[in-house]
């Protein structure tokens, strides 16, 4: 059988389209059998196009950051930043700072439709989607899952990024060739140096890059395009603080050798001895400049995201959720009128009956649109037991 999938959706009388919809508070609703949420692909292509832009965005910081790090410290050809920025641009322009972009554009791209991917599924069939734990746990998920396609390509970067320093005898022409040897000379074993680091990393990494988000996200009714883009920025920086020391030690991980060339023994050795050598200062070496291009990246990937998100609902006007087996669910996209129904409706069965016998709901629960939270990333589910789903659909003509 498969699973009755339930969506509706409040409209504010604005129809995507430009025309003018339904009465201000009409209830659509729509019953389908898909097992396949729109939502599910929406996010990975949201994901996908968002990192696209934070690279499009970041990548000119990370050309100065590179500048600055290989500039010779005893004759240095950079003042500073904002010096290196101007010099390049008076040099070679915008072909200057934009120089590699091909390789993280492709990895960005990857590891984000994988990021906001599984974060958005896991937090949507989560059991209390709208909690910040949820946003929490679904962060750290998939932290982890894209560790497997992060961890080899950060892998590739540092070496190919430190390959003056880091003498293997051969010169790389991109990341692709310089994994291929890796897998040559090292074997699988190589390609993932490097992984256990990354996980530690990005699980408070990009559990604390959603959780703040979703948390400003919240604190004003309609955030607006600023509001939105700050919001990023500053989640993007955040998520930098929550793990940048787990970051260094990671970066020197994969930049050292292997077998008996390797000067450390795993993650805590290397730690201990970066720490031994520098003092504390090792863990934070290289936060400013990671901190100034997360602002930019991530303000414009979570705007294209949620731009994105937003545009696919309006379009389809509804959030949805597949359950097959436990009951059945209902989504909507709006939290507050939701409440609204879940305080004045009896049962469950009551609450659907109202919303299928047309009208029956519409001004009563009218809200005018600045009442509305749009929440990204938000879905409230109403739980119907499954004995009432049969006489639901039987009653209401539902297939
Ligand atoms: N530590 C992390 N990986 N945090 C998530 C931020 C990811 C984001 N793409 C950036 O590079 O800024």
């Amino acid at each position: 059988m498969h699973p009755i999938l339930i969506i509706f959706r409040f409209n504010n009388g604005e129809d995507p389209n430009g025309r003018r919809g339904s009465e201000i508070g009409d209830i659509q609703l729509k019953v389908t059998s898909e097992t396949l949420s729109p939502k599910m692909v929406v996010d990975f292509v949201a994901g996908l196009l968002g990192g696209a832009a934070g690279v499009l965005v970041g990548h000119p910081f990370d050309t100065v950051k590179v500048h600055l790090q290989t500039d010779n410290p005893h004759n240095p050809k950079y003042k500073g930043t904002l010096h290196c920025f101007r010099t390049i641009m008076q040099k070679e322009s915008f072909r200057g700072l934009y120089r590699g972009i091909s390789s993280p554009m492709g990895g960005i791209g990857l590891v984000n439709a994988i990021v906001f991917g599984v974060y958005g599924n896991v937090q949507r069939f989560s059991n209390d989607p709208n909690s910040l734990k949820s946003h929490f746990f679904a962060g750290s998920i998939a932290g982890v899952a894209q560790s497997f396609v992060c961890a080899p390509m950060e892998l590739a970067k540092t070496r190919l990024q430190l390959s003056s320093q880091i003498d293997s005898g051969i010169k790389f022409t991109g990341p692709i060739h310089c994994l291929k040897y890796i897998l040559k000379t090292e074997g699988i074993r190589g390609a993932f140096k490097g992984l256990l680091a990354t996980i530690l990393r990005d699980i408070p990494g990009f559990s604390a890059y959603f959780v703040s988000f979703e948390f400003m996200m919240r604190q004003v009714e309609t955030p607006n395009v600023l509001y939105t883009l700050t919001a990023g920025g500053l989640a993007g920086m955040s998520s930098w603080l929550a793990c940048y020391p787990i970051d260094v030690v990671k970066t020197h991980m994969q930049a050292d050798g292997l077998g008996k060339n390797a000067k450390y023994n795993g993650f805590v050795d290397c730690a201990i001895k970066g720490f031994k050598n520098e003092g504390p200062q090792y863990f934070f070496r290289g936060l400013n400049s990671t901190l100034i291009r997360a602002f930019p990246m991530n303000a414009a990937c979570f705007f294209v995201v949620s731009w994105i998100l937003d545009f696919c609902n309006a379009k389809t006007g509804m959030d949805s959720v597949v359950h097959s087996d436990q009951p059945l669910t209902l989504v909507n996209l709006d939290n507050k009128t939701q409440a609204d129904l879940e305080t004045t409706a009896a049962t469950v069965e009551e609450v659907v009956r109202k919303i299928i016998t047309d009208n029956a709901i519409s001004h009563q629960y009218a809200s005018t649109p600045q009442d509305v939270v749009h929440n990204h990333y938000t879905s409230s589910t109403i739980n119907i037991p499954k004995e009432s789903k049969t006489r639901l659909s039987s009653d209401c003509n539902l297939k």
